[in-house]
């Protein structure tokens, strides 16, 4: 069965912009039902990152230079893998009730391959370099195996009690492809006489007293398992405005940016009247949907006189952080003719950035004229205005 009958070679569709992989011939088991996963339909044919989980996998080994691909489907499945991997040159086996099985029917239809990589279509993302990695271990290997360490310690469970510990430096979490020289493979599962399923192939050659090496796995190989792993992991982000407004006065001084400025004037207000720091301060609240700066700090409050604007800053950083947010960055721009900004730039940036608890380069201040037009340009205050985005923690 192919899902194309075209005739192109696979290989020719390799990325050009990647030295060629030795010739392999490839198996993605997708004839599971996904009962874990609790999609509407069986996992393999969900859709993931826009494209039918399948889809993904394949595309990757035709990619890396797969000479052919069987995919393993369920009974009654063919239309939907069609559908899912429609336009693909691939040949479609049906499955069998255990992933053990559906490997050995796969493998059945291949005549003659040197290498065989056997993957799970529910592990979509593969990146090509532990192809690379898993070819280039069978020069001296039958079997070449993906796997990451364990980060966790390990308990033994019975019946809910801890009865004892694995040491977790000799244990490895193993992912798929898998990848064998295929006679060796093929003869293993010819062989295989337990009753009970193998875990992998790998499991398989080794009870075939073949011999198979780990080499680096990769965290983008998770298999989709439960339905949590459907959901998607674009990371919540918000934006927040703010713009302000502050009367430039002889007599007082000038805080800007959370830094003292030497200049003739100062900026006027119930605070020190640090116009950048309160714009910042509003864009945050804004992102967290917390109401504006004077909900928090009225000017009718005595305690905030003179009060200095880092408290401030540091309140509506608090309450992002409360909010289940981090920041991700903060655009601030002052629109004045005096004083010039330039010179001072990278301490505001700094000293923002210490007050955010952010990295400095996470801050932006950048400054503009309007060209002597209105207030600002006749030097009679200073506005500005900011934009702040957190990302949920
Ligand atoms: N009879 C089977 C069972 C599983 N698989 C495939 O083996 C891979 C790994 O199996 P798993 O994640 O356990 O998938 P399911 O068996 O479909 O999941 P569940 O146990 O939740 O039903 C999957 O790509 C699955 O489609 C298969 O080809 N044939
Ligand atoms: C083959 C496998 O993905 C390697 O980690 C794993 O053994 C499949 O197990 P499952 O129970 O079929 O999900």
């Amino acid at each position: 069965m192919r899902c194309s009958e075209n005739g192109k070679r696979l290989a020719g569709k390799a990325m050009a912009d990647h030295p060629p992989l030795p010739s392999f011939a490839a198996i993605v088991v997708a004839a599971g039902k996904g009962v874990r996963a609790g999609q509407p339909l069986p996992k393999q044919f969900a859709i993931w990152r826009g494209k039918p989980v399948v889809r993904h996998s394949v595309e990757a080994l035709i990619a890396a230079g797969a000479s052919r691909v069987i995919v393993a489907i369920p009974p009654g499945g063919e239309e939907l893998a069609r559908e899912a991997l429609v336009g693909m040159e691939v040949s479609l086996v049906e499955g069998g009730t255990t992933r053990q099985e559906s490997v050995s029917k796969a493998l059945g239809t291949i005549d003659a391959a040197e290498f065989v990589l056997i993957h799970d279509a529910a592990r979509p993302d593969v990146p090509r370099a532990v192809i690379a990695g898993l070819l280039a271990a069978l020069d001296r290997h039958q079997g070449a195996i993906p796997t990451l360490p364990v980060v966790d310690s390990l308990a033994i469970d019975t019946d809910g009690v801890m009865t004892g510990a694995a040491n977790r430096d000799v244990l490895r979490r193993v992912q798929t492809p898998q990848a064998f020289r295929f006679a060796a493979i093929r003869d293993a599962h010819k062989a295989w006489t337990g009753g009970q399923d193998a875990g992998d192939d790998a499991q398989v050659l080794r009870a075939h007293g073949g011999e198979v090496a780990l080499v680096e796995g990769d965290k983008r190989l998770k298999k989709l398992t439960f339905a949590e792993d459907f959901v998607s992991q674009t990371p919540d982000v918000r934006t927040g405005m703010g713009f302000d407004v502050h009367r430039l006065v002889a007599g007082e001084e000038l805080w800007l940016g959370g830094i003292r400025i030497e200049h003739d004037k100062g900026l006027s207000g119930h605070s020190d009247a640090d116009v950048a720091l309160h714009t910042i301060v509003d864009a945050l609240l804004g992102a967290v949907a917390r109401g504006d700066i004077g909900d928090h700090f009225p000017p009718s409050d005595p305690q905030w006189k003179g009060a200095s604007s880092d408290k401030f800053l540091l309140h509506a950083v608090k309450l992002v952080g409360e909010a289940g947010y981090r920041i991700g960055n903060i655009d601030l721009t002052l629109i004045c003719e005096e004083p010039k900004i330039g010179p001072h730039r990278e301490a505001m940036r700094a000293r923002i950035a210490e007050l955010a608890g952010v990295d400095i380069d996470r801050i932006s201040v950048k400054a503009t004229t309007t060209e002597r037009l209105g207030f600002p340009g006749r030097g009679e205050g200073i506005a500005a205005q900011a934009i702040a985005t957190v990302i949920r923690n």
